[in-house]
């Protein structure tokens, strides 16, 4: 379908863009051209043609997010230079990507370092449960605190009480943000649309979400500066006190760059960038994380057998005997409609929703484990399941993400059994991510029989 002026190929996208893509693939092929009003994209539909595009140079860069132009400005007092890793390119990415990916590592992501810090979250989440026996609890903003002070834990070597009214209005800020943000909003399409008007509802709110969440982290980041200015060392035990060390060395010893494999461009580390990649470890770690999580309670409230089969399994096993709990199902859910833009050059692709592909699952529609079991009763890995991207973008926070849903999962399953309200359910699919419906639950403590239980 040729695209119509300004809207490009939306008229033909609707009612129903998810019903559009599939018979775009029937009728055009595996990788299809379309536009988003002034934006050429590309979607493609085949996992090898997904993994060779994206992890090829070609599809590498990624476009200034409407999102970020805004924060870029509000970090810089002005300039959108790019910042972060999200949607930045070339050196100022490898440099971003690599020195969080290392601090990150550092931490124990991928080994156990991490563990201490989420089961506090666990048992501070499980004693609330507690007391909230026989109440309804939202399965929408269940983890949201929790998974917000994993984060900021990380960021900057400190966590707040559950209860504390500082991590309840980040995590209120973070998570409206990330459901209420419109990417295809058609303000964000053309960029003469904010200097013409810049008092648009869409940019006042937006811009209103980043100035809170900045604030909270520029009131953390004076107090390490402080520290820094009079001389004291800083610790490395938090992301922040990381990169403002490493940036110091990087003056005081005006260490010559060794660029190369592994190494980091020092003059390229900024206090805008430890903003910004501070912005979107919030963005890109919070909602994802507790959004699969929602899912998972969700699905096992709805599903009371297979709950039942799951607290069997996690009866038999032991945490660290290598069980592979069948979690997997519950992020099949949580992919947006349309998956993340990606940008050629300047034509940005769109990875078909393989999660949904009806060629690809059994029950495309239907809560499923068996989706992720082998008739022998073994984890099935699926090549074109890839809930963490695939290529040189691929998450960066895979392995503190996986780490966080094995724990929760397996732990609140394990000790709580859970039930849906007689509340209606109600669906909405806006934001970034699929948000799990609009549903209360009870939790109920399960009577293990004794307290060898999986957690011990
Ligand atoms: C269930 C949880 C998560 C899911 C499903 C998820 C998914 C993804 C996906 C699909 C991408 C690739 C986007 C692209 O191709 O441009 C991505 C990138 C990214 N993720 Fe995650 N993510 C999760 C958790 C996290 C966590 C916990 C963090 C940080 C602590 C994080 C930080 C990032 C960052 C910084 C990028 C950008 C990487 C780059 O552009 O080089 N994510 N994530």
């Amino acid at each position: 379908f040729p695209p119509v002026p300004v809207l490009g190929s939306i008229p033909f996208m609707l009612p129903d863009a998810t019903k559009a893509f599939q018979n775009w693939q029937k009728k055009f092929g595996n990788i299809v051209g379309m536009k988003m009003f002034n934006t050429w994209c590309i979607i493609l539909y085949d996992t090898s043609i997904i993994k060779e595009a994206l992890g090829s140079h070609a599809f590498s860069d990624r476009s200034n997010f409407p999102l970020f132009l805004i924060r870029n400005e509000m970090i810089t007092g002005g300039s959108e230079e790019p910042l972060g890793i999200l949607s930045t390119n070339g050196d100022t990415w490898k440099t971003q990507r690599r020195f969080t990916l290392r601090t990150l590592k550092d931490f124990g992501f991928g080994k156990q370092s991490l563990e201490p810090i989420i089961r506090e979250e666990l048992e501070e989440l499980m004693a609330d449960l507690t007391l909230q026996e026989g109440q309804k609890v939202q399965v929408k903003s269940l983890f949201d605190r929790s998974i917000i002070n994993v984060l900021w834990a990380t960021v900057t070597g400190k966590r707040f009480s559950l209860a504390d009214t500082r991590l309840v209005k980040l995590s209120n800020k973070v998570s409206s943000m990330m459901q209420n943000f419109k990417p295809f909003h058609p303000a964000f399409r053309w960029r003469w649309v904010r200097k013409f008007f810049p008092n648009l509802k869409i940019f006042k709110i937006t811009e209103g979400y980043i100035v809170d969440i900045l604030g909270f982290i520029e009131e953390e980041l004076e107090s390490f500066q402080e520290k820094l200015n009079s001389g004291c060392e800083v610790s490395r035990n938090s992301f922040v006190g990381a990169y403002l060390q490493e940036m110091k060395a990087a003056i005081e010893e005006k260490e010559s760059d060794e660029e190369g494999e592994g190494c980091v461009n020092h003059s390229l580390l900024h206090i805008h960038h430890l903003k910004a990649i501070v912005v979107e470890l919030f963005i890109g770690g919070s909602d994802t994380t507790s959004s699969t999580l929602g899912w998972a309670i969700y699905l096992l409230a709805s599903n009371p057998e297979i709950q039942q089969r799951v607290q069997e399994e996690l009866d038999r096993c032991t945490l660290h005997d290598g069980h592979h709990i069948r979690g997997a199902e519950s992020g099949r859910h949580l992919s947006p409609r349309c998956s993340s833009p990606d940008q050629p050059d300047h034509y940005p692709t769109r990875s078909h929703h393989t999660q949904e592909n009806p060629d690809l699952w059994q029950f495309p529609d239907k809560f499923y484990p068996q989706h992720f079991l082998t008739p022998e009763g073994t984890l099935r890995k699926h090549e074109y399941f890839l809930p963490f991207g695939t290529g040189k973008r691929v998450c960066l926070g895979e392995s503190l993400a996986r780490l966080q849903l094995f724990l929760f999962f397996t732990t609140l399953v394990h000790r709580f059994s859970w039930r849906l309200t007689d509340d209606p359910v109600v669906f909405k699919t806006k934001g970034i991510t699929n948000a799990p419906p609009d549903c209360s639950v009870f939790a109920t403590k399960r009577n293990l029989p004794d307290q060898e239980t999986l957690e011990a």
